[in-house]
């Protein structure tokens, strides 16, 4: 479990989140959602300590990250695993090699168990004999695939995804959703996912932040998202006008 207590930043006098309260559920897909430039990512960043709160702290599993130190943050982040938007692959890398490659850095395993590792991280990701390929030689959908791979290999307790079905199909987009969200179940992990496509929202969102203007404006689960009163966040999922007949069809 990861909770935000009474964040807050600013950036040049700029209020980017205001007062933001949440908890975010292991073995839970929680997603962040809002318009462009509302703080999503800022939050996110602001979770995982690549921005500091102005005021405020997190906590994982009770322990409080904002006061840690800089060794114990350090200890702290070889739990959280990142996928990142684009899939951030090193290209010179074969698909192998980047799912080892935090093996390689953070563990004292040997090249065998980190082969072997890898290799039970890309068969869980559904990815086979493609060990030896570059990044560039397969698709967005076996790149973002890779990335998740990578993302587990260390067997992380907290998983962040900013935007991760960014660029991809709308049938690989949801293949990739039910992946993460099957891996959150299957390790118990503290899953955050930041967001604009409603049909991940419709899919995987048991826990849906809406953050309006660096506020949070409502909470809820998928279940309750489409019957929701409030206006800016209405605004903001019926702006397709797919969700509006949906919604009008209730
Ligand atoms: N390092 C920074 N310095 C100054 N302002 C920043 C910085 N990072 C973000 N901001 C500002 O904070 C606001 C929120 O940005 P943020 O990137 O969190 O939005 P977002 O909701 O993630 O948007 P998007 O969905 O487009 O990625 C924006 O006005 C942005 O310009």
């Amino acid at each position: 479990m990861i909770e935000a207590v009474n964040i807050n930043k600013s950036f040049d006098g700029k209020v980017v989140l205001k007062d933001i309260n949440a908890v975010f559920r292991a073995g839970s897909t929680n997603l962040i959602i809002g318009q462009s430039g509302s703080g999503k990512t800022v939050l996110l960043k602001s979770l995982v300590g690549l921005h500091k709160p102005d005021t405020g702290s997190v906590y994982y599993n009770k322990r409080n990250f904002t006061a840690m130190s800089d060794k114990e943050r350090g200890d702290l982040r070889k739990e959280i695993g990142m996928l990142f938007q684009g899939s951030a692959l090193f290209d010179s890398m074969t698909v192998e090699e980047n799912v080892r490659f935090p093996l390689d850095m953070f563990t004292e395993m040997s090249l065998e168990e980190r082969r072997e590792r890898a290799n039970f991280c890309l068969n869980r990701v559904n990815l086979i004999n493609v060990n030896h390929l570059y990044p560039s030689e397969i698709s967005g959908g076996m790149q973002k695939r890779v990335a998740i791979a990578r993302a587990i290999a260390l067997n992380p307790r907290y998983l962040f995804c900013d935007e991760p079905n960014s660029g991809l199909d709308p049938r690989t987009a949801i293949v990739i959703d039910e992946l993460i969200h099957e891996i959150t179940k299957e390790y118990n992990i503290t899953t955050i996912i930041n967001t604009h496509d409603m049909n991940s929202v419709l899919g995987i969102g048991e826990n849906i932040i809406f953050i309006y203007n660096g506020e949070k404006y409502w909470e809820g689960s998928k279940e309750e998202i489409l019957h929701s009163e409030n206006k800016e966040l209405n605004d903001f999922i019926f702006a397709s006008k797919f969700f509006k007949t949906i919604r009008d069809r209730l």
